[in-house]
């Protein structure tokens, strides 16, 4: 079979069962005299199962857990959770299920600077692990893009889509990977009644091409739950009242004397039931429908219909996933390189703000590196340069990082790369920015503030600077990572270099320090790396400095000493 026949040809849907799901999350109470944790149970045993072919929708009040339970069916999340996944009646393997499913959250899975078009060839590409697109994988997106009527706006920016649009175009670059199953957390959400009508359509579509569809809504009109075919309903409690077909929810309700009131729309009424507004009706919907696991309202007749009208509708393609890392890290660069040049605000300020800084400092100490007298002010301007690249390299990773972080998470989730690939990409891609800022800086220092005019001083220096530079920008990525928040990252890794600030050799003299402490010294990238650049200045058989009569010590240089330690403490404690 060619990848032609194989790109049209569907291998079988997908059927998912859970069973006895529960989920409990920790919550502190005020009430109790210190507070403390408190479990507080989220969903209680629920079972259900969506079929293949056909769109079901989780609908609840809000706080019901609908998001919960799809987060722990996709696998998105497992912490907290209890119960049974079983897929096409195996237990679930999550590695294997996430290559087959499409989790499309409430915030866009779409990077904003790139184009409806550019998007989804990206996605293509990653998709098929190739830099170059052939043209039927040009003809597939022109038809998605034709299906959720995205072809108008080929070249407009995602940023600037509608919510509406922004909405088919996360599902169309999905799409392109072709899941059997497709997770929607509120798909709805914000859109103008014919906007949400266009996507739920759109979803009902998609289950009649042979996929699973499972998707939360918050708030659906009678026509949008026609338009489903199944429905999964959940109290307040977190317990099941209705699964079954959304056609019989009228029928279900009637069954357990409840008249849906005419003109009334039935996801309204039930949601009013579940909150208690007609009675305390739960505890005998829950165990009418067996919290989930009766299957009396689920008409199979009608998902064989479904099948047979899959032929007439769009169909989309299934296609090994073969992740191939050096083409994966070439997609990932140029799309990098398409939104830095776009969004370029970030790349000017890492240039210009360690310019401007530079040119201060350099004002500032202007040729104080070229007399004897200034070694101890030379010494604090070399420390103080050193710490503005630390600063500036650790928050300029751990603020911009975590905004790419939710993102890099959903598209990791969905198996567009590999960790590695995004990691080796993300690194590769700083470090030319890194290399110019840092060497614009060194460059402006070293010459207004007179350091030794030799080649290999300055280059000694300046690797200096770009391995203390990388080195805090691992710092600033590892805390982005551990802690995902702008506020908390700051905070953290000010806590981090501020001590380290203490342990540079140039605060506190090594002699000085209690003998408890001095094993920082040894771990301290700050005492290795100002220990470099002195070096670098002062070492290496340097001539004698000028130095007027009035000044007690003539600087010499240090290198004529015995041992690195003689020659630090010479420096720190001769007063230079
Ligand atoms: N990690 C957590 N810690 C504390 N509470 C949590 C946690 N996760 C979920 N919850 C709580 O669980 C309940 C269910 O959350 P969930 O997001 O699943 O509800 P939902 O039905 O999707 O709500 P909505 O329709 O408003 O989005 C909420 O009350 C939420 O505050």
């Amino acid at each position: 079979m060619d990848e032609r026949d194989e790109l049209v040809t569907d291998t079988g849907g997908i059927d998912v069962q859970f069973s006895d799901v529960s989920y409990s999350v920790t919550v502190w109470t005020p009430g109790r005299i210190f507070g403390g944790p408190e479990k507080k149970q989220i969903l209680r045993n629920v079972s259900g199962t969506f079929h293949k072919k056909q769109a079901c929708a989780i609908i609840g009040c809000s706080g019901s857990g609908k998001s919960s339970l799809l987060n722990f069916i996709s696998g998105y999340k497992t912490c907290g959770y209890k119960g049974d996944i079983i897929i096409n009646g195996q237990p679930r393997n999550r590695k294997h299920f996430m290559k087959q499913l499409s989790y499309i959250m409430q915030e866009d899975n779409l990077q904003p600077h790139l184009t409806v078009l550019e998007s989804m060839e990206i996605a293509s590409k990653l998709r098929n692990c190739t830099v170059q697109l052939d043209v039927y994988h040009k003809i597939l997106i022109k038809r998605i893009l034709d299906n959720l009527k995205l072809s108008e706006k080929e070249n407009t920016l995602a940023g600037n889509l509608s919510g509406g649009e922004r909405r088919r175009l996360s599902i169309a670059v999905e799409l392109i990977r072709n899941p059997k199953v497709m997770f929607f957390d509120e798909p709805t959400t914000g859109l103008d009644v014919v906007s949400a009508n266009c996507v739920v359509s759109m979803l009902r579509d998609l289950a009649n091409c042979g996929k699973t569809i499972i998707c939360t809504i918050h708030q659906a009109s009678a026509s949008q739950l026609q338009m489903f075919n199944a429905l999964y309903i959940l109290s307040p409690t977190g317990e099941c009242i209705y699964r079954g077909q959304s056609s019989s929810l009228i029928s279900y309700l009637s069954s357990v004397g409840l008249q849906c009131p005419l003109h009334h729309n039935p996801a309204d009424f039930v949601i009013e039931v579940s909150s208690g507004e007609y009675g305390d009706h739960n505890e005998t919907l829950v165990k009418y429908i067996n919290n989930g696991k009766s299957n009396d309202w689920n008409n199979k007749k009608s998902i064989e219909n479904y099948v047979q009208t899959q032929n007439h509708r769009p169909n989309y393609s299934q296609h090994k996933f073969i992740s191939k890392f050096f083409n994966e890290l070439r997609i990932l660069i140029s799309r990098t390189l398409i939104i830095s040049s776009r969004d370029s605000d970030f790349i000017r300020v890492r240039i210009f703000v360690p310019l401007l800084m530079s040119l201060l400092f350099g004002s500032v100490y202007l040729n104080i590196g070229k007399s004897g007298s200034f070694t101890r002010d030379n010494v604090i301007m070399l420390y103080f340069s050193m710490m503005a690249i630390v600063y500036l390299s650790a928050y300029s990773m751990s603020i911009k990082f975590p905004m790419e972080l939710l993102l890099m998470r959903l598209e990791y989730f969905n198996q567009w790369y590999s960790l590695r690939s995004y990691y080796t990409c993300v690194t590769l891609m700083d470090l030319p920015l890194q290399i110019i800022s840092t060497g614009l800086f060194c460059i402006v220092i070293y010459l207004m503030t007179g350091q030794p005019f030799e080649l290999f001083r300055f280059l000694m220096v300046f690797l200096m600077l770009i391995v203390t530079g990388l080195m805090s920008q691992a710092t600033g990525m590892l805390v982005a990572i551990l802690f995902k928040n702008f506020l908390i990252n700051t905070i953290v890794i000010s806590s981090i270099i501020l001590p380290m600030t203490i342990f540079a050799g140039i605060m506190l003299r090594i002699n000085d320090t209690p003998k408890i402490y001095s094993w920082i010294y040894d771990v301290s990238m700050l005492k290795h790396s100002m220990q470099g650049i002195l070096h670098a200045i002062y070492g290496f058989k340097r001539s004698a400095l000028p130095c007027p009569e009035d000044h007690r010590f003539t600087v010499v240089a240090i290198n004529g000493l015995k041992s690195r330690s003689d020659q630090m403490s010479t420096l720190f404690t001769t007063g230079v």
